[in-house]
């Protein structure tokens, strides 16, 4: 046992056993008492002699209390509480044994165990059950909600202190906060009761879910993983029963569903944005940071019918204002793995000038084997020394035209009089030979984020408006002085207004595809961006990454 745990295994002993003491005190079986106000049965001697007995136990003491000591005790406690409320005793002592009891359990079983216990302990003993919670200045983890005059415990957040308490569940009807009735109080005079905590402890009177809501007790634990397709801030949502209890994300985050029983408002935490997004890594850094516990934080989101249902009545509001019928806020995704190495092509997103070719180029040289790119179409005619299939596929213009018309081009345009393009079949035939390196527009995405290529997109992003003219002015010097490695035919300049437009772009780029991005990359000095960018490319072609659940179904594993 560790020593932490060990430590508070032992206050727990001493503690319990000062209780069992007060309860010999206060009920008179002390010998040495000269107060007798209650004598106790033969049968509840024995328990609290049992409950003695089981404090001090070496196996209650190193945590291997087993299943029959603890049902043995359960059993004990049982038979004393219900004779104590049969012969209707009224004792401090008895009500700190029953929380201690709480507190006993859970140092001698795991969370399962422990609710477990706590619930079988309860539903055999009183209908009603005094719970208290150490919160200090962490927030609850429960909503509550007010039925036809009754109060329930409306959401328990998965990992909340209410949560580890393990002591109250959904469903639970609440009686009293810290000793005050909620009949009649509406639900902010009750939460404002919730928030007045005592010495860091909130106390429930309540009647457990299973005896006031037999039917609903049953939260829905499944697991679904979601991309988040637009931002969220609880504290700003004015329809957020909790704020305190929002979670907060940004658009292309993955959220991972813990509880979803409820049609407006689902459980989650967020594991992080991009295809390589993991809890792990998130809990690592707070843990860094000082602020985690080893927890993600789980908090309330909308659900998706929630939001649909908030913009059809903005829309009944402001008829004017032109909302898509399809606006997803959601995307359902999955963890895949790459199992049958599938080629993904890797597509470099950004704004015009960021460097994305430059980046393709140098990998195209570094890896010649591993990377291929695609043969554009076009209508000009052929100049003196180029091959077809190797610099262009030429076409008719009428050839070109169809495959506008049937939507098999991925981009193209017109220049000079002549049509140039990308054609989906050009992507198809790179992958044959290897992984086809991309820098298309935006607009490509379209035909690309498929489940037939399932892309890996990287945002290649510029850095701040100094650090980019600083970058990219240092590499021209050394170019001019012909010192970088591989130079690129051009490397121009940019003037101030230019760099502007590059930021800007990158602005509009993020907003409208920003949930897309599996990386983002910042170019600012470009050897750091190429070696981040092979690191890059390696942890997502080695690592399981998230895709669209669609993708996953249709063409991998
Ligand atoms: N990190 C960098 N540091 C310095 N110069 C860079 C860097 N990245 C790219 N460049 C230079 O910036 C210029 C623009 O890069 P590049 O052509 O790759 O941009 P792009 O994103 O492909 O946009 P476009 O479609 O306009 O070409 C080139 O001259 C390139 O050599």
């Amino acid at each position: 046992m560790e020593d932490g745990t060990r430590r508070s295994v032992d206050d727990l002993a001493k503690a319990l056993e000062c209780i069992l003491d007060s309860v010999i005190e206060e009920t008179g079986l002390s010998t040495t008492s000269k107060k007798k106000k209650h004598n106790l049965t033969a049968n509840q001697l024995k328990t609290v002699q049992s409950l003695h007995k089981f404090v001090s136990s070496s196996s209650f003491q190193q945590n291997t209390g087993s299943t029959s000591a603890i049902s043995g005790t359960i059993a004990c406690c049982d038979g004393f509480i219900s004779e104590w409320e049969n012969a209707g005793g009224k004792s401090a002592a008895v009500q700190q044994l029953v929380a201690l009891l709480q507190k006993a359990s859970y140092q001698s079983a795991s969370l399962v165990n422990r609710r477990h216990f706590y619930r079988s302990f309860r539903s055999r003993t009183s209908p009603m059950k005094i719970v208290r919670i150490v919160r200090r200045d962490d927030p609850l983890g429960a909503t509550i909600k007010c039925d036809g005059g009754k109060v329930y415990i409306a959401r328990i957040i998965a990992g909340g202190v209410a949560d580890r308490s393990a002591c109250i569940q959904e469903g639970d009807r609440v009686l009293e906060v810290n000793n005050v009735s909620v009949a009649d109080k509406t639900a902010d005079e009750i939460v404002a009761l919730l928030n007045r905590c005592d010495g860091g402890c909130v106390t429930f009177k309540l009647i457990p879910a299973e005896i006031s809501n037999p039917q609903n007790n049953q939260p829905d634990q499944s697991h679904i993983h979601l991309r988040a397709l637009y931002d969220y801030d609880g504290s700003k949502d004015t329809r957020h029963p909790c704020p305190e209890a929002a979670l907060a994300f940004r658009k292309g985050d993955i959220l991972e569903l813990l509880v979803c029983n409820d049609e407006h408002w689902w459980q989650a935490r967020c594991l992080g944005s991009g295809a390589l997004a993991h809890g792990e890594d998130r809990i690592l850094s707070a843990a860094h940071a000082g602020n985690g516990v080893g927890l993600l934080r789980v908090g309330l989101i909308p659900s998706e019918l929630l939001q649909q249902k908030t913009k059809q009545a903005e829309e009944k509001k402001t008829p004017s204002k032109n909302c898509s019928e399809d606006d997803l806020y959601y995307e359902s995704v999955c963890r895949w793995t790459n199992r049958t190495n599938l080629v993904r092509p890797i597509v470099l997103i950004g704004p015009p000038g960021v460097g994305r070719n430059e980046l393709k180029r140098r990998l195209l040289m570094l890896f010649p084997e591993r990377f291929s790119t695609t043969v554009p179409h076009t209508t000009r005619p052929p100049r003196p020394g180029e091959v077809e299939g190797v610099d262009y596929y030429f076409v008719e213009r009428g050839e070109m035209e169809e495959m506008i018309e049937e939507d098999q081009m991925l981009e193209f345009g017109e220049f000079r009089g002549n049509l140039y393009g990308t054609a989906l079949s050009a992507v198809r035939k790179a992958r044959e030979k290897a992984t086809p390196l991309l820098t298309p527009h935006p607009l490509a995405l379209r035909h690309l984020r498929t489940a037939e290529f399932s892309p890996i997109l990287i945002f290649v992003q510029p850095p701040s408006f100094e650090v980019f003219k600083e970058s990219r002015e240092a590499f021209r010097a050394r170019m001019a002085r012909g010192s970088t490695a591989s130079p690129g035919p051009t490397s121009r300049g940019f003037t101030d207004a230019e760099v502007r437009q590059v930021l800007t772009n990158a602005a509009n780029l993020e907003h409208a595809y920003g949930h897309m991005f599996d990386a983002r990359l910042v170019n600012a000095n470009l050897e750091d961006s190429m070696s981040n960018l092979i690191k890059l490319l390696h942890s997502l072609e080695s690592k399981p990454t998230w895709v669209p659940l669609s993708w996953a179904t249709k063409c991998v594993d």
